[in-house]
């Protein structure tokens, strides 16, 4: 690959099951030199039903081809309309995550993706992580820290992505690599919005709580929360991952409590969990900077305002994109594999020594 900074084209499809996000990151690989266009593909009802069927599933399952065209045909029509890229970040459709078990399972053809687009394209980045013990997730942190240094933070910062999953990276931007001690930690956080998003389409056929409307017509069930936070994933030591569907129990929880309780319920479980997750912190961050579809619900950012003691503002305060944080981030790990820099380290998964991983495939 070229020396310098090169555009490259991340794309994720979330763990909400909404869509997929794709753009374009300027990089090294090291650093960030600027942003570039994003677009956005919805899935269909149809499609999702497909994704929602599959999820769990491993390589060979019986819903897992269905779901592979459906990502594969959306990836195709989304990646096929950017222009002047040098590389592609293809993260997939991730259907099952038990990184202590039988590993994890990202849905999509790397090989295919490259031939369609005539790209090279890297992908499966979380399976050599969980070879070498790590969590596979979340892969995010090192981009996080990137962007810490990229708007100038000169002391701790966090982020905290609330998709259909939370995560939360504390970055220490004084600390010049990624890789090297003391510079980030990471780990999942807890459920965030796909709980919620469950409930609606289960009670109400939506697909989300949109501004919280019915959250905010609720009132929280502090038992339920209580028993919610007693699972022992609170309290393990980061790094830590989860799978999609990892408290299946939420659900029974709130299963009596009328649609707006359980929907406050729900929210205010993923507040719960990004708090004790903050405890983990080395030291409180100058701010929690959110990314991810969360930051647009009200009642859950000012679940977590009430309760922080430092700022928590959307990443658009400090001039970043919420939506493509994720997307971007594939771009930027593409360029560190195919530079041959670490993705993940043991502070961000856990995972033995720092490993760059993905696999690339070329047109
Ligand atoms: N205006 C809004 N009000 C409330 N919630 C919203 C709003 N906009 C988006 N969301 C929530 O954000 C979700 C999408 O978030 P996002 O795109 O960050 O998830 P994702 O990337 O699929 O998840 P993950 O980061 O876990 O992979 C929606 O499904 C919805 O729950
Ligand atoms: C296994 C998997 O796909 N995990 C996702 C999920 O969605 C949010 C959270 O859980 C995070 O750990 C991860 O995604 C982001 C992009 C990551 O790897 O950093």
């Amino acid at each position: 690959m070229q020396k310098g900074p090169v555009r490259a084209l991340g794309a994720m499809s979330g763990t909400s099951l909404d869509g997929v996000d794709a753009a374009v990151v300027v990089t090294d690989g090291v650093e960030i030199h600027g942003f570039g266009e994003s677009d956005y593909r919805v899935y269909s009802e149809e499609e999702r039903t497909v994704l929602h069927r599959a999820l769990g599933q491993w390589p060979n399952d019986p819903d897992v081809a269905a779901a592979r065209d459906v990502v594969m045909r959306a990836h195709e029509a989304l990646l096929a309309k950017f222009r002047d890229v040098d590389i592609v970040g293809f993260h997939g459709q991730t259907l099952a995550h038990d990184p202590r078990g039988r590993g994890t399972h990202q849905v999509g053809d790397g090989d295919l993706l490259a031939a369609t687009l005539g790209l090279p394209v890297v992908w499966d980045f979380r399976s050599a992580d969980v070879e070498m013990g790590g969590e596979g997730a979340p892969l995010v942190p090192f981009f996080h820290h990137a962007c810490a240094r990229y708007i100038g933070a000169t002391e701790p910062v966090a982020f905290l992505n609330l998709g259909g999953v939370g995560n939360l990276t504390w970055v220490d931007p004084r600390v010049e690599r990624a890789e090297a001690e003391g510079a980030v930690l990471a780990f999942d956080t807890g459920p965030a919005n796909a709980p919620v998003n469950d409930l609606l389409r289960d009670r109400r056929g939506l697909d989300y709580d949109e501004d919280g409307k019915l959250a905010m017509t609720g009132k929280v069930e502090t038992g339920a929360l209580e028993l919610f936070l007693d699972d022992p994933y609170f309290s393990r030591m980061p790094p830590k991952s989860l799978d999609r569907n990892a408290f299946p129990e939420m659900m029974s929880l709130v299963r009596e409590l009328s649609d707006a309780d359980a929907a406050a319920t729900l929210t205010g479980m993923a507040a719960a969990s990004v708090l004790r997750g903050m405890e983990h912190c080395p030291e409180s961050p100058a701010q929690l900077l959110v990314c991810g579809g969360g930051r647009k619900n009200p009642v859950l950012m000012e679940m977590l305002r009430v309760a922080l003691d430092c700022p928590v503002q959307p990443v658009e305060e400090v001039g970043l994109d919420g939506d493509m944080l994720e997307a971007q981030a594939f771009g930027y790990l593409a360029v560190r594999v195919a530079r041959g820099l670490p993705t993940s380290g043991p502070s961000t998964t856990g995972v033995r020594m720092a490993v760059g991983g993905g696999q690339v495939s070329r047109p």
